[in-house]
């Protein structure tokens, strides 16, 4: 038997354009002999739609394309996603019964397996919109004689739910399975995907094909921006074929031929920070299509400093230079080092640069301010000028460039609120939202191994030495208050999937040193640098990071949307509700014994 898998770019929100693609795919899949083609989960109006999926309008209007993806399925099998309807079931609320499910096209006949396993965790929010399947036979069907059975997504994530639908097909007499997806690229997820059939697989004592059907493109919901890279595959004998891997979001049908499988190849997954740079240059572009027809240009404040070198950068890869207009607006605190840094990295990229001074403002707010007859204090003077930036300047000037603007900050700002409200809290896309300062730097790194893009004087050496060291340059002196290379690990701890906690950290801390920097993923050298050896300079800066991070959630409330790259981002990944953060009883005993371990380093 000949699979095709259709690998497609899925467009959120518009069945017209998706269903367009699938009768072209279809269409190539028969002529090339193939009696089977799988298209991804719900890829005929998109994943991520929000709460489009409660208006009966909307649901009807994907249940239409049911009639035309069946009408041009003659003589291929077709297995896809989209939404199941009971209008006639609705609950208390007056809303309809609805399926995130798998139809089957076979023999012009239209027949549906829903969901089992409707994920309700992280950005996931099929309980909110669907019912899952009920218990009882699944359904097998014959294609060129062999049983086919069908999941969806979540279905083959088993190990946290009591049913597994994997075994229950194998069990039942299945042949092969395929697997029809939405499933967001995180890094990490690709071997755990590998990891996860092989187990099922090897659980249920019988090793049959299975197709992973994933789609491409980008979705959002609000807060993330969030990017599908595919990674469609096949299994054969509970292993990963790679010959059939296709490049990371390429939209494409890949052949199988089952009596034949094509057993070379080997997995060829990038590096770490170059799979998040492919991500948010995926993810940049995406945002750009969900404008619609509109082609914004985008404006970009560089201050001459690391994150919006680096968003610029990424930017002008994304979407050429022509669309992208640079900004340097100095005050009397910004050195000629940023100034002439910002300039340079213009130049380099080709992209219009301009600087335009803004003391003159921040003067003239300031005697406007001083009719109110008070006087501002240090730190709302200092802010006058990220807003003057922010507010003033760069969204007229994106407004005046028919436009965006893009919003610099990093993960770790984002997550102290290091950044001004009104100020540089804005944008319309956070493209580094979701890397670490650390990241921020390999990044640029990894960028200028190929050619020196972003000024290498403000990239740092191991010790977190600078030329030009990071500074919000709002005042003289400043400097950034970030622990470089442990609170990058703090934040990434306190925000995994796993999360942990000020208690766990303390409880590394007294396991003494080599245990602490082990779990914590510091080097003894950073452990120095910050004299954590110190126990009042660990809880003081461990309650000062805690405390910032719960205060600052205002700011992420009003912030942009974030492209998702780990498991936890900022936006719909993480729920934060509003209030300080109250040390637990357990906590303070900790603390308690941490601050007497003084002199145990
Ligand atoms: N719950 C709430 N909901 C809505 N708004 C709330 C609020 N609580 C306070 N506020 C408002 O927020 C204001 C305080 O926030 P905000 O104005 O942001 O100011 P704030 O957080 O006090 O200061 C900003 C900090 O970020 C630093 N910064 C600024 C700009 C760029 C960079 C950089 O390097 O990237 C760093 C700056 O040096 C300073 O340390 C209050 O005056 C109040 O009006
Ligand atoms: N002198 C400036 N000219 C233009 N934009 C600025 C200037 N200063 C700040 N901004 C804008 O405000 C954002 C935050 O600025 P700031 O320099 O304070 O922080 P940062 O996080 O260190 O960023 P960067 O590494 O880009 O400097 C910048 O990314 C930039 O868009
Ligand atoms: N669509 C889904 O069910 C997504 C959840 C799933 N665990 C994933 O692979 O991302």
């Amino acid at each position: 038997m000949r699979i095709a898998l259709a690998q497609m770019d899925v467009t959120a929100g518009n069945p017209e354009k998706n269903v367009e693609k699938m009768i072209a795919m279809m269409d190539d899949a028969r002529s090339k002999g193939a009696e089977l083609v799988v298209f991804p989960e719900l890829c005929v109006g998109g994943y991520f739609v929000g709460d489009r999926w409660l208006e009966d309008d909307w649901l009807n209007e994907l249940l239409y394309y049911n009639g035309v993806i069946l009408q041009h399925a003659r003589g291929i099998c077709v297995v896809y996603g989209n939404v199941a309807v009971d209008f006639d079931k609705r609950g208390r609320d007056g809303r309809c019964t609805k399926y995130n499910a798998a139809y089957v096209v076979k023999d012009g006949r239209l027949f549906w397996e829903a969901k089992t396993l409707l994920p309700n965790y992280r950005i996931f929010d099929d309980q909110r919109y669907f019912t899952p399947r009920q218990t009882g036979r699944r359904q097998l069907f014959d294609v060129a004689g062999r049983d086919m059975g069908v999941i969806v997504c979540e279905d083959m994530w088993s190990n946290d739910y009591d049913s597994d639908p994997v075994i229950e097909l194998i069990e039942q007499g299945a042949d092969f399975i395929v697997c029809i997806s939405a499933s967001p690229w995180t890094y990490g997820k690709n071997y755990a995907r590998d990891k996860q059939i092989s187990i099922l697989e090897r659980k249920a004592g019988k090793l049959i094909p299975f197709y992973y059907v994933n789609n491409v493109g980008v979705q959002n919901n609000g807060k993330n921006i969030i990017t599908f890279d595919g990674d469609t595959a096949v299994y054969a004998d509970g292993e990963r074929l790679h010959g059939y891997d296709l490049a990371p979001y390429e939209e494409g049908i890949i052949y199988v031929d089952d009596d034949n499988f094509n057993k070379a190849g080997e997995r060829r997954l990038p590096s770490r920070i170059e799979q998040k740079y492919n991500a948010i240059i995926r993810g940049i572009r995406g945002f750009d299509e969900m404008m619609g027809d509109w082609r914004p240009n985008f404006v970009i404040g560089l201050s001459g400093g690391v994150d919006s070198s680096l968003v610029a950068v990424l930017m002008t890869r994304a979407l050429g230079k022509e669309r992208i207009f640079t900004y340097n607006l100095p005050s009397v605190y910004n050195s000629s080092a940023t100034r002439s840094s910002a300039r340079k990295l213009a130049d380099r990229l080709g992209v219009c640069f301009k600087d335009i001074a803004i003391q003159e403002l921040v003067e003239l707010n300031r005697e406007v301010l001083k009719k109110s007859g008070l006087v501002p204090g240090a730190l709302a003077e200092e802010n006058i000028q990220a807003k003057i930036r922010g507010t003033s300047i760069l969204s007229n000037l994106a407004a005046m460039h028919n436009g965006l603007m893009t919003n610099n900050g990093n993960k770790l700002e984002i997550a102290l609120g290091y950044a001004t409200l009104y100020g540089d809290v804005n944008g319309a896309i956070a493209p580094i939202g979701d890397l670490t300062k650390d990241e921020v730097f390999e990044m640029c790194k990894w960028i200028n191994s190929d050619e020196e893009l972003v000024p290498s004087e403000l990239l740092p050496d191991d010790r977190y030495n600078f030329e030009i060291a990071p500074s919000a340059e709002l005042k003289e002196n400043q400097r950034d208050p970030m622990k470089f290379g442990y609170h990058d690990r703090l934040i990434e701890h306190l925000m995994d999937y796993r999360k942990k906690s000020p208690e766990h950290f303390m409880e590394w801390y007294l396991e003494g040193k080599d245990s602490f920097c082990e779990k914590m993923g510091i080097s003894e050298d950073i452990f120095m640098l910050y004299e954590l050896d110190k126990p009042d300079v660990f809880v003081s800066d461990l309650e000062w990071f805690v405390s910032t991070m719960r205060r600052s959630i205002f700011k992420r409330i009003q912030a942009p949307p974030v492209i998702l790259l780990s498991r936890t981002a900022f936006g719909y990944d993480l729920r934060e509700s509003q209030f300080p953060w109250m040390p637990t009883r357990r906590y303070l005993e900790l603390r308690e014994r941490v601050i007497k371990s003084a002199g145990a380093y």
